[in-house]
């Protein structure tokens, strides 16, 4: 089980989140959002990462953006992965790749109805894996609403896929057990270990991987690293 803490600004929470077991981190890079980051605070953050040797992916979220923004951002940011998490067409999502050949590439997919999940096949050759995420007429992201995951079950995606939506150090487990079948390959959190936009709660965090670490095996790369704060 991957697991991805998103929305940090912070190059020391991001080093503790990582060493704390976080296979990836997000930067906000969309402007309407409060978790906001500029593409050189991602690098400030990216920087202390690699510097401190912690290797982590650096996801950059998109929602809408131009091409020739993403690929700034990817290269200022240092990014490893690009995350689109709005209205993006699978051809536009084909462009980013053939822009961005080195750059893993993730749709997210906002769940209105079932007819939203109807359309994680057309991504199925454009992207390297779907993010699924609650739907809310009032943010593209980070509201803390879960899907839901009853009706979850008994989907199969054509890609890896990551949760995410509302998801907490307490309803983590029902989350994975829920799921099971349907597979998800990790989770993604923001508002549920925060304490403000983009100020990430350690005491929250470390409590998430203490709550997985009694029921999964994470990522090797993980369960390789020492466990310091
Ligand atoms: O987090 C944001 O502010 C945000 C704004 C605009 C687009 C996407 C955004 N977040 C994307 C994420 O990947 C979040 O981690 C995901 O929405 C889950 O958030 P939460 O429900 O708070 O765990």
């Amino acid at each position: 089980m991957l697991v991805k803490i998103c929305g940090l600004k912070d190059p020391d929470q991001a080093v503790a989140i990582a060493r704390l077991g976080a296979w990836a981190i997000g930067f906000i890079a969309v402007p309407a959002s409060p978790r906001h980051v500029s593409p050189a605070q991602m690098r400030l953050v990216s920087d202390r990462l690699v510097e401190t040797g912690c290797a982590v992916e650096r996801v950059g979220i998109f929602a809408n953006t131009d091409l020739d923004t993403i690929a700034e951002t990817v290269t200022t940011g240092n990014l490893t992965i690009v995350q689109l998490h709005g209205d993006e067409s699978p051809e536009f999502c084909e462009a980013v790749r053939s822009r961005l050949p080195h750059q893993t590439l993730w749709k997210a997919l906002r769940v209105r109805s079932a007819e939203t999940l109807d359309l994680a096949g057309a991504y199925a050759t454009a992207v390297d894996a779907l993010l699924l995420d609650a739907y809310r007429p009032e943010a593209l992201g980070g509201t803390g609403h879960t899907l839901d995951w009853q009706r979850l079950q008994a989907w199969r995606s054509p890609l890896p896929w990551f949760l995410a939506g509302g998801i907490t150090p307490d309803n983590v487990l029902q989350a994975i057990d829920t799921l099971a079948m349907a597979a998800p390959i990790g989770i993604d959190l923001s508002s549920g270990v925060e304490r403000g936009p983009a100020d990430k709660d350690l005491d929250q965090v470390a409590r998430l991987f203490r709550v997985l670490r009694q029921r999964l095996p994470l990522a090797a790369s993980v369960t390789d690293r020492p466990l310091e704060s």
